[in-house]
């Protein structure tokens, strides 16, 4: 078994306000294995930032247990609760960058600044910081931008320094808190793509908060859907993708698939709006060696269900296809009964749209 670089146990945030309490992290537990990249989904207020804060005690939780590369840096059940001496503490945060949405950097001071500030408590000589600065410029390829402010670059720029920044100290953990949310597509797709190439190169171990499943869906392989404060499902991106329980989980990968658009001018055809009694609207999602085809086929060959198509998208996650159509099913009640139940056991997960399954 793996151990994972950051275990986040029954983690709970609480904070109390005058008379009103908020409980903004609910009994979270997440295990992060090295070389992750793992998302952490959920809309405005639903705890991703504060629960990720908690990683390096810049929240520190109300209860539960912070594991980060086997050093317990927090135990609820212990009495003082905080098992790590603040000098560590200090050493220990500087191996975990982290990345903004608003990128927080120092506008009165220069590229190359931004990058050197992370470095002031580093026991590097001045030469070695300064080739260390050229290394990490070089990697986020703003060679060219060392001696410009930062109010001269744009969103894409800007999220470059501060990643640069961010990987001064070598760290093993890189925290994105929204870092793409202020992005255009183009720009935001330019930023994960950095961020995967530093996790492929650098075995760099990545959270990636968002409230965008395209993010996750780019570059993530596990993904924690959070809501009010407590997580509803977590899992392989994969199958989450394929499998999801939640129905808030549905609704992100309707939107990252653009699902959500077909599903609505579908769901207003004639076709779905006056389905025929004995028919079924259909939603089948499919990974891997499964293609549309052989499925649609074999219904028809093995219990004569005929399935129209009315919409199909496949994506590639984590190198495997995933399908998914919208399909009208027609046949005799037994033989659609037959025909669905030999789909899921071929691994297809079937979700009845409309109309009933006897
Ligand atoms: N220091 C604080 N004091 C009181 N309440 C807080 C504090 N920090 C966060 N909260 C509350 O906790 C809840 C979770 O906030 P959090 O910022 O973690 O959510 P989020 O999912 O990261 O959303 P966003 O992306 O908008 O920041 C919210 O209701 C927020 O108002």
């Amino acid at each position: 078994m793996t151990n994972p670089i950051i275990s986040l146990k029954n983690i709970d945030v609480t904070f109390t306000q005058k008379k009103r309490t908020i409980e903004a992290v609910k009994n979270v537990s997440i295990d992060v294995n090295r070389g992750d990249v793992f998302g952490i989904v959920g809309y405005s207020g639903a705890g991703k930032s504060t629960l990720v804060r908690a990683i390096n005690l810049l929240q520190v939780p109300t209860a539960g247990q912070v594991v980060v590369n086997g050093e317990t840096f927090f135990d609820g059940q212990s009495s003082k609760g905080v098992q790590i001496k603040p000098k560590d503490l200090r050493d220990r945060r500087r191996k975990i960058g982290m990345i903004f949405q608003h990128f927080n950097l120092l506008n009165e001071r220069t590229v190359a600044e931004n990058v050197a500030f992370a470095l002031q408590h580093s026991p590097l000589s001045a030469n070695e910081k300064k080739a260390k600065v050229s290394e990490l410029l070089e990697l986020v390829e703003l060679s060219d931008r060392s001696e410009q402010f930062p109010s001269q670059l744009s969103g894409g720029q800007k999220q470059r320094v501060a990643i640069a920044r961010a990987l001064a100290n070598d760290p093993e953990i890189l925290i994105s808190d929204e870092a793409t949310s202020a992005l255009d597509p183009k720009t935001t797709n330019q930023i994960l793509a950095l961020l995967k190439k530093l996790n492929a190169e650098f075995n760099l171990t990545i959270l990636l908060i968002t409230h965008e499943m395209e993010a996750v869906k780019e570059i993530a392989n596990k993904v924690a859907v959070m809501q009010n404060g407590a997580v509803l499902e977590q899992g392989s991106t994969l199958d989450i993708f394929t499998k999801p329980q939640a129905p808030l989980t549905k609704e992100f990968i309707e939107t990252a698939t653009n699902q959500d658009k077909a599903l609505a001018a579908i769901s207003a055809t004639d076709v779905v709006e006056n389905l025929p009694a004995g028919q079924l609207f259909a939603r089948l999602t499919y990974s891997g060696n499964s293609t549309n085809e052989p499925l649609i086929t074999g219904l028809y060959q093995n219990f004569q269900v005929v399935a129209s198509i009315l919409y199909g998208n496949v994506e590639i996650l984590q190198g495997t296809e995933v399908g998914s159509l919208l399909v009208v099913l027609s046949g005799t009640e037994a033989g659609l009964a037959a025909g669905l139940d030999s789909l899921t056991d071929q691994g297809v997960t079937v979700e009845i749209l409309k109309g009933t399954k006897a």
